[in-house]
C-alpha cells in the first residue's frame, strides 16, 4: 500500500465487477460503495475525454455532499468513439449488434475518465486506447452477442471474452483501460495524492 494514502479511508464507488478486480490488482485496500442511478447525459458541445472525464465527475459529484475528511473516492467512465460517434451500452440486442458491425474491420478509441476525489481535491484524468478490429462475421456478432449479452459494455463488447480473443487484432495502449479502469495511471496519480 502506498504510504502516501495511508491516511485516508478508499473506496471505489462502482456498480462494475471489471473495475473492482481491476482495482484489487494494484494491491491498494479499498472498500466498494454502490453508486446510485447517475445520469449520464451530457453536454453536447463536449468531445473525446471531456465526456467520460464529465461522467466520472457526476458519478464523484453524488457523493461529495457526504464525504468524510480521511475518504479518497474514485469514479470512471468508460466510452468507446467511433467517428465522433459516442457508443455507450447498447439499449438492446439490435443496437448491441448495429455497434459491432461499425466497429468491425477497423480501429476505434476507448476513453476511460477517472477521477479521485478527497474533501479538500480533485484530480480527473482520460486514458485512451485504440483498439483494432479484424472483420466479424454476421455470424460472430450474432453469436456473441447471443451468447455474452454485453449489454452492461460501452461499445457492446468486452475486451476480456471471447470477441476480443478471436477479434482484437491490434491495440496501442492500456488493455485494462479497454477493460474500464486504466490501473497503471491510476497508480501514479494516487502517488501524487
Ligand atoms: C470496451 C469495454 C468496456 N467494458 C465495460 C467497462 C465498464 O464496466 C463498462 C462501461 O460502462 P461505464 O458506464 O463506464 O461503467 P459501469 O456502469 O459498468 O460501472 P460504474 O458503476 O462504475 O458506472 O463497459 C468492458 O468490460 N470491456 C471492454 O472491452
Amino acid at each position: 500500500m502506498l504510504e502516501n494514502l495511508q491516511k485516508y479511508r478508499i473506496r471505489l464507488a462502482s456498480n462494475s465487477p471489471r473495475r473492482r478486480e481491476l482495482l484489487s490488482g494494484l494491491g491498494i485496500d479499498y472498500e466498494v460503495k454502490l453508486l446510485p442511478d447517475i445520469d449520464e447525459t451530457y453536454p453536447d458541445t463536449l468531445k473525446g475525454e471531456e465526456i467520460p472525464l464529465f461522467i466520472a465527475r457526476e458519478k464523484a459529484a453524488a457523493y461529495l455532499p457526504s464525504m468524510e475528511s480521511d475518504e479518497l473516492i474514485i469514479t470512471a467512465d468508460t466510452i468507446v468513439y467511433v467517428d465522433d460517434e459516442v457508443l455507450g451500452k447498447p439499449k438492446d440486442e439490435a443496437d448491441a449488434r448495429r455497434m459491432l458491425h461499425l466497429l468491425s474491420g477497423r480501429s476505434h478509441q476507448v476513453i476511460t475518465g477517472v477521477c479521485i476525489s478527497a474533501r479538500h481535491f480533485q484530480r480527473a484524468f482520460a486514458a485512451t486506447t485504440e483498439v483494432t478490429f479484424d472483420t466479424l462475421s454476421e455470424e460472430e456478432i450474432d453469436f456473441y452477442v447471443r451468447t455474452y449479452r454485453p449489454m452492461d459494455k460501452a461499445g457492446s463488447y468486452g475486451i476480456q471474452e471471447w470477441i476480443g480473443y478471436i477479434g482484437v487484432c491490434g491495440m496501442k495502449g492500456s488493455y485494462f483501460n479497454v477493460m474500464g479502469l486504466p490501473v497503471q495511471r491510476l497508480y501514479q496519480e494516487l502517488k501524487k495524492c
